[in-house]
């Protein structure tokens, strides 16, 4: 049947799951200047083409800047409640059936904003969007690596009385200078409470950080990882272990870790029999969601449609969810 659909009709039509996508990085300009107005915060744009305009990024440090102050506006449990929806909302329309998103909750507790009303405004949307779309979630909480590791610390002890409703810990920010080495201890604390464990690693950092986070912080998938290619052994490992890489094609172009999408690796390493997976990032500055990114790279990389599928079955099997529900959906995508 693959062959009667066209590469973008099986890329609407295919169940997918997002593993790599940060809820902050979901805030449409349309959304931040509502709330902005409701919270009676100024933001430093007059209209939405202002914003559109200042995101012209050049490395992952002029993004974070951005993306920190636009995070500012978020202050009651109803605004993050509205930020997931809105994120939800973009998953239907993608038919992104499961997704597994990152939360900086130190984004929001430095400006003194509580852990609980941030994470119960994110849990209780996904909690309808279970209800009312059908899509199942995990929540990931990610640590700030600029940040010290007294301050991950304390996040993670913010986060026990809701241990049950965050599968994971996961790492982000800005990487060189932040090595995973930095939260060994941290991570070990989280893995003892029974948390899995993710990290960025060698988006633009080395592979390196891409050992490290392996050797020292156990992870269970690597975020990014697109450096990985630069060293033979360290691929060697990916595939013999499946460890699965969240790739984001079209924020690694805004950031300029490949110049040009025709450069990306991430069908080389697919054929190589890395289990890379698509994601989004943070589709609100880099200009598309889990659709989008899979037109991008089908166009600049011309993939089969067995390569797009088995990105998407990727997805499943690189997923936190249980082995039936794994099976359910790829035994889905077999069937396209
Ligand atoms: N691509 C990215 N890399 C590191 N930290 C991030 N936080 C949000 N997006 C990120
Ligand atoms: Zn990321």
């Amino acid at each position: 049947m693959t062959a009667t659909l066209t590469p973008q009709q099986l890329i609407h039509q295919l169940p997918k799951a997002e593993l790599h996508v940060h809820i902050e990085g979901t805030f449409e300009p349309e959304l931040m200047f509502a709330i902005a107005k409701r919270n009676q915060i100024d933001i430093p744009y007059q209209t939405i083409e202002d914003v559109k305009n200042a995101y012209n990024f050049h490395n992952l440090q002029s993004f974070l800047d951005i993306y920190y102050a636009g995070a500012n506006v978020l202050v009651k449990q109803q605004d993050f409640y509205d930020l997931a929806w809105a994120y939800f909302e973009k998953c239907q329309a993608d038919n992104v059936v499961h997704t597994e998103i990152f939360f900086d909750p130190q984004t929001h507790t430095e400006r003194g904003v509580d852990f609980a009303t941030c994470f119960q405004g994110l849990y209780q949307a996904s909690l309808d969007a279970k209800a009312k779309m059908g899509i199942t979630s995990h929540w990931i909480l990610c640590f700030l690596r600029h940040l010290s590791e007294d301050s991950a610390f304390a996040t993670l002890e913010q986060a026990l009385p809701f241990k049950d409703n965050i599968i994971g810990v996961g790492l982000d920010s800005s990487e060189v200078g932040n090595p995973p080495a930095k939260f060994e201890r941290v991570f070990a604390k989280a893995r003892a409470f029974g948390f899995l464990t993710v990290a960025h690693a060698g988006e633009e950092g080395d592979p390196a950080y891409v050992w490290q986070a392996l050797d020292l912080l156990k992870v269970n998938r690597i975020d990014h990882g697109v450096r990985s290619a630069e060293d033979d052994k360290l691929m060697q490992r990916l595939i013999a272990e499946q460890m699965p890489l969240t790739v984001c094609p079209l924020s690694n172009l805004k950031l300029k870790v490949v110049q040009d999408m025709g450069e990306h690796n991430i069908k080389t390493m697919l054929h190589q029999g890395v289990c890379v997976t698509v994601n989004s990032d943070d589709p609100a500055y880099f200009g598309g969601y889990m659709n989008d990114n899979f037109v991008a790279i089908e166009q600049a990389l011309a993939l089969s449609n067995d390569d797009i599928k088995q990105l998407a079955i990727n997805s499943f099997n690189a997923s936190f969810i249980d082995d039936d529900e794994k099976q359910h959906w790829i035994s889905k995508i077999a069937s396209l």
